[in-house]
């Protein structure tokens, strides 16, 4: 978690740029240089889906090669929604830390807490699915649960437990753009946790109404993600440094 908020101070950025590669194996090996060249000086991470390598023959090759092209002070989430039983989740832990490089995960926390340890390596980010950006996430993640005598929506229930179960490892949590309201919810059951969060640009999330519910206090604790939106534009550079600049201009100190 230093390492981010130490990329987040120095690059003055809360923009975490997506890489989901489009295009042939040759195309995607140039534009991918070509957009961790143009964007990185605006990012405070990036987010490789892991989808869009290995659906290539050489796609651990591709994104071991991506990784290790990307400047050393910013840190990688390897976007895998990792879940299974702990045996398993510790292979999945290497691949994503000591095979392609890595600096941090995202896990589906569905199967209990034993699923994510793996993952809670010392210095390692891990950012758990709480509310997820896809319109039909809310059948399940909004159904309300009794928590201490009171309703509680199943994404801040999952938040609030995986702070109690995993006291010793830093979680961050995957909340949606798409339904500022129940990130406002998400947040008040969190006040301190990060947030990696997709759905603005393809997915038409508000910014604004996704910062005004997502920052924590100090005008920080959000990283917005941007994946299609940078991947697509004529000019990658300058669709990532308009985004910083635009979620900057929320970043209001409000304690
Ligand atoms: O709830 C979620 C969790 C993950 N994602 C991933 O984020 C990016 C979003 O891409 P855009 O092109 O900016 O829409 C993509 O890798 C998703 O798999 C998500 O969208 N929602």
């Amino acid at each position: 978690m230093q390492q981010l908020i130490t990329r987040v101070h120095s690059a003055n950025s809360l923009l975490c740029v997506g890489l989901d590669p489009i295009g042939t194996d040759a195309e995607v090996v140039v534009r991918l240089r070509q957009v961790v060249a143009e964007t990185h000086t605006y990012a405070a991470a990036f987010k490789p889906n892991l989808a869009f390598f290995l659906s290539r023959e050489a796609g651990v090759a591709l994104l071991k090669s991506t990784i290790q092209g990307i400047p050393a002070d910013i840190p990688v989430i390897l976007d895998g929604k990792f879940g299974d039983i702990a045996n398993t989740a510790d292979h999945y832990a290497r691949f994503a830390y000591d095979v392609v490089g890595a600096h941090g995960v995202t896990v589906n926390p569905y199967m209990g807490d034993d699923a994510i340890r793996p993952f809670a390596r010392p210095g390692k980010l891990v950012f758990s699915l709480a509310k997820t950006s896809n319109k039909p996430a809310h059948n399940l993640q909004d159904q309300a649960l009794a928590h201490g005598g009171h309703l509680s929506d199943l994404a801040a229930q999952v938040a609030r437990q995986l702070d109690e179960e995993l006291p010793e490892a830093i979680i961050g949590l995957v909340v949606g753009a798409t339904e500022p309201a129940a990130m406002a919810r998400v947040r008040a059951a969190c006040p301190r946790q990060w947030f990696l969060v997709p759905g603005i640009g393809a997915q038409g999330g508000d910014l604004a109404a996704t910062l005004k519910a997502g920052l924590r206090k100090d005008g920080s604790g959000v990283l917005i993600n941007a994946s299609r939106s940078i991947w697509q534009a004529a000019d990658a550079g300058k669709a990532a440094q308009e985004l910083r600049d635009q979620i900057n201009e929320f970043r209001v100190v409000r304690a």
